[in-house]
């Protein structure tokens, strides 16, 4: 075997000693904030708190996607294949544990066995050793004993009082089958290409619930769903990509007067506001969203007289009340809706505005370019699969710098990008727009 020093210089060899390094400064941290990790070895043992310092989380990241570089440097078409059907089983794996809630019966702490766990789920005990065995391969339970199943870190989230429960739900039963249908939607918009309907927007989504209703309104036409849809925006949120901290370090919130109102459109069950009115407590927040969403919002106490909830249909003007609101904050929805729908979106705020004082700001991605090298497949990877869930679920899209543009300029054409901010180790970016500073000069 070569001696370290005679191997050659690679990218292979690169990436193994950032590796290296980084696995060391995610060690030290561990060992400074919960030693006990280091001699658990469980899946999910090294992983961070959520609200760990962002060098530490970009760290992780940093393993994640230079983990997933290795691999995509030594593994042939076949090595693929086979990665990605374990994926596609694994994922079957944990749909099944989810529908039947198996996670709520195992012990947090010890084992039990298949037999009483089979007994407690009301399923046949043959098909729960092998499904929950296949979950075991991506990390979800263990066998620490032969015929014994116990949580990991991981599993402890697929309880069905978690969040990660429901998203886990969303993603494998509705997300899944919308996913199947991506060649019958293409077909769908082939025919009515053909027939001159050019214009109807037939999506995955439209074909695998065989409706017609919008992604959104058939999502809310159903509890369990709207339920599943908000535990789904929390858990992105989440995830360090597009953690809610890149909300607050990605504008300068700071710098807005005392008392200054923000407006989150499309604000989910809150928990961006919530986040920055801990932050920021001499700001103001308005949650907008539709009823079932806010429903399901829970506010600390101690922030209610500074976090409201107000319904508001973002395709309808903006109430009176948010007339001169300093900030109209749109984070992740424009995506979800065409050119035309979301530049009516930005027009039904602009009648709110207060040209001299307000503005909206975008969150949101900013398509990279597919042949930019300084952004790791990972990070392309998870633009590209929200861009297509867009695509297959509501007929939207991700959009480019130009996209950006040419939207802000076809809501109105006296508003501009005024700047625009990535936060390092987020997917989004942070999008200014404003009147054109002579668009309101007296004529
Ligand atoms: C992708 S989520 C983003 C949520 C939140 N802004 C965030 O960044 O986590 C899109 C949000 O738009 C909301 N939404 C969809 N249609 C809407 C409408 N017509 N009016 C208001 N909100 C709507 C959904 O309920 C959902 O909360």
């Amino acid at each position: 075997m070569a001696s370290v020093d005679t191997v050659p210089q690679s990218l292979l060899y690169a990436l193994a000693s950032e590796i290296s390094i980084a696995a060391r400064d995610l060690t030290l941290f561990i060992r400074d904030t919960n030693a006990a990790a280091l001699q658990d070895n469980q899946a999910g043992s090294h992983d961070i708190p959520s609200n760990a310092h962002a060098d530490i989380s970009r760290t992780k990241a940093a393993l994640i996607e230079k983990t997933m570089a290795v691999q995509q440097l030594i593994m042939s078409a076949t090595d693929v294949q086979q990665q990605m059907t374990l994926q596609t089983q694994q994922m079957a794996a944990v749909r099944w544990i989810c529908r039947f809630k198996v996670a709520d019966y195992v012990p947090g702490a010890g084992s039990m066995s298949y037999n009483d766990l089979a007994i407690a789920a009301s399923v046949p005990e043959d098909q729960l050793t092998r499904i929950c065995r296949m979950a075991m391969t991506a990390g979800f339970f263990r066998e620490p004993v032969s015929g014994e199943i116990g949580h990991t870190h991981t599993s402890v989230d697929l309880k069905s009082s978690c969040a990660v429960h429901d998203t886990f739900k969303f993603m494998t039963e509705t997300g899944h089958s919308v996913v199947s249908k991506l060649p019958e939607m293409t077909e769908a918009t082939v025919k009515a290409n053909q027939e001159g309907k050019a214009d109807k927007s037939i999506t995955a989504f439209n074909i695998a619930m065989n409706t017609s209703m919008p992604f959104f309104k058939y999502i809310m036409s159903n509890p369990e769903l709207a339920k599943q849809q908000a535990a789904h925006m929390r858990s992105v949120g989440a995830a360090e990509e597009s953690h809610v901290r890149h909300v607050l370090g990605g504008y300068d919130w700071g710098s807005l007067r005392s008392g200054a109102k923000v407006i989150d459109v499309g604000g989910s069950t809150g928990h961006c506001c919530v986040a920055l009115a801990k932050e920021f407590p001499s700001l103001r927040f308005v949650v907008q969203d539709l009823p079932p969403v806010l429903s399901q919002a829970k506010i600390p106490d101690d922030l209610k007289d500074r976090v409201e909830l107000q319904a508001h249909d973002f395709m309808t003007p903006q109430p009176a009340a948010s007339k001169g609101a300093e900030v109209f904050f749109i984070r992740q929805c424009l995506q979800n809706w065409s050119h035309t729908d979301a530049t009516r979106i930005l027009q039904n705020i602009l009648p709110a505005m207060d040209k001299d004082k307000s503005r909206i700001v975008i969150m949101s991605a900013i398509l990279a370019d597919a042949s930019d090298p300084s952004i790791g497949q990972r990070e392309k990877g998870i633009s590209r699969m929200r861009d297509l869930f867009m695509m297959m679920a509501m007929g939207g899209q991700e959009r480019d710098s130009q996209q950006w543009e040419a939207l802000v300029k076809d809501a109105d054409a006296q508003l501009e990008i005024s700047s625009v901010n990535k936060p390092r180790g987020s997917v989004l970016s942070v999008i200014e727009v404003k009147f054109k500073p002579d668009s309101w000069a007296p004529v």
